[in-house]
């Protein structure tokens, strides 16, 4: 469960002040599948690097299956973060000079990756349709296959949380479709809880949570 209280963010503009979030309040019941959808410069995107340690609020409070990110320090937000959230991004974030594999085993790089982690993230892009481009580049993959490398990757930590920034972006509308597709099964399957910040409503489901932005305010959380 993600229980996000009275949350405020404020940035600095040079001498102007921005109030990004003006007092954020909703729960996300854990596996569920929560939208943030609103007008651009409303917050989306804001609430979700929150949600994602990527930042801290200025006020409130951010409680992730219990652990309360905003009590955090800096090294333990960063070990938070590393561990549980799994992130995917409209423009696919793949290092260029690493292959499909060696990209879904980049949050592991740094400790060093088993055998048996890489038969987990070579199972993963199996499942995400990849078999046959695990030691592809990206540059030679397209944009959905792109998008399937970073779902993989988002996944191979078996996160708690994937947050989702306009997956769907920077593909066209059977590509998008498709990524939805892989998500929605992945996400179905390991009980992750997932949340997506999209201009596109059409991916909405009549059983998903949505929370419904404006001048950062939430209007609906239904
Ligand atoms: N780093 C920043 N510094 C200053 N202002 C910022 C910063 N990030 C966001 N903002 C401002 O905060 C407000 C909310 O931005 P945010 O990116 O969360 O909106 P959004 O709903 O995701 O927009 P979009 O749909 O266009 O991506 C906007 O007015 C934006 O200009």
């Amino acid at each position: 469960m993600i229980d996000v209280v009275d949350v405020i963010k404020t940035y600095r503009r040079g001498e102007q002040r921005v109030e990004a979030l003006r007092g954020i309040s909703c729960q996300i019941p854990r596996g569920a599948c929560a939208f943030i959808v609103g007008p651009s410069g409303s917050g989306k995107s804001t609430l979700l690097y929150l949600l994602g340690a990527l930042d801290r609020p200025a006020g409130g409070s951010i409680r992730i299956d219990g652990a309360d990110l905003t009590g955090m320090s800096e090294a333990d937000l960063n070990a938070y973060r590393r561990d549980h959230i799994g992130f995917i991004f409209q423009s696919f974030n793949l290092i260029g000079n690493l292959t499909a594999l060696e990209n879904v085993l980049i949050p592991f790089l740094p400790r060093g990756v088993s055998a048996s982690l890489r038969d987990r993230a070579e199972a993963l892009l199996d499942e995400v349709g990849l078999s046959d481009r695990k030691h592809h580049r990206p540059r030679q993959l397209s944009g959905g296959e792109q998008q399937r490398v970073a779902i993989a990757r988002a996944l191979i930590k078996d996160p708690v949380l994937v947050l989702a920034d306009e997956p769907t972006g920077e593909l066209d509308s059977k590509t998008g479709d498709e990524i939805y597709r892989i998500l929605r099964r992945l996400q179905t399957e390991r009980a992750t809880t997932l949340v997506v910040v999209t201009h596109d409503r059409r991916f909405i489901r009549p059983d998903d949570l949505v929370l419904e932005i404006q001048d950062g305010q939430l209007l609906t959380d239904s």
